[in-house]
């Protein structure tokens, strides 16, 4: 088992009163899963996704990842796992406009612990561009992209550490229905190459081409093989 949640709780102070969100999350998910996150909105997709993938702490509860338990975890390795054992990919890219594709690629390299030349760097950018199939952008700037091809180069950022696990948080949300097909083809296709797949998704489509079904319902998640 790669991922597990023991009895995970979230709340949120909004103004003076509790919210809570999650009531009691436990989940396991082994190495290879594709797995949809649904619920409607508001029930706490991207909280459960965020707690899952160490960027944001459980109220109470423990989430363990590759065995390891999340809470004692130093920070140092806390910050290892978030840039090698996940790749993250949202829905507002978080892409810097003004810069290339290459440029954007590149930037989880910069925080690598080992450092890569110049044409090293140039290599794996070009590998997973290829993944993604955009190739032939690499030297654009984002700003001159579509949205399902910024959503493309989000991926390729988030998968240019070969991270064990993506998380997607509604990665086709803004896209049409057939670039939102594409954007799932790919990130399909990492998972036929040995990869862990979690997204958060609104659409039913999408969420039924997973291996099963996280349903988020008052604050529990129902699972749907
Ligand atoms: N930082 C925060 N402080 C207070 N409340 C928050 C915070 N983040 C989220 N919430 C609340 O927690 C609940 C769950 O939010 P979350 O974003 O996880 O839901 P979601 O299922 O992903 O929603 P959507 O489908 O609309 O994106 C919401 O009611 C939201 O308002």
């Amino acid at each position: 088992m790669l991922i597990k949640t023991e009895n995970v709780k979230k709340e949120y102070m909004s103004g003076k009163k509790k919210n809570l969100v999650l009531k009691g999350v436990n989940l396991e998910i082994n190495a290879g899963e594709k797995i949809a996150i649904v619920g409607p909105s508001g029930s706490g997709k991207t909280t459960l996704l965020n707690i899952i993938g160490l960027l944001l702490p459980a109220t109470e509860g423990e989430v363990y990842l590759a065995g390891k338990r999340a809470s004692t975890l130093k920070e140092k390795e806390r910050a290892k796992l978030r840039n090698k054992f996940f790749g993250y990919v949202f829905q507002e890219f978080l892409l810097v406009e003004e810069d290339t594709v290459f440029q954007n690629i590149e930037i989880p390299l910069l925080y690598s612990l080992t450092k890569k030349t110049k044409s090293e760097k140039r290599k794996m950018v070009e590998e997973v561009l290829e993944k993604v199939g955009l190739e032939v952008k690499i030297n654009e700037k984002v700003r001159n992209l579509s949205g399902g091809e910024r959503q493309r180069v989000a991926i390729a950022r988030a998968i240019i550490n070969d991270p064990e696990v993506i998380l997607a948080d509604e990665p086709t949300g803004s896209l049409d229905a057939e670039n939102g097909e594409k954007i799932m083809d790919i990130l399909e296709s990492l998972v036929d190459k040995g990869k862990t797949l979690l997204i958060v998704t609104h659409n039913e489509a999408i969420a039924k081409r997973c291996d099963r079904i996280f349903r988020i319902k008052d604050g529990y998640v129902e699972i749907e093989e």
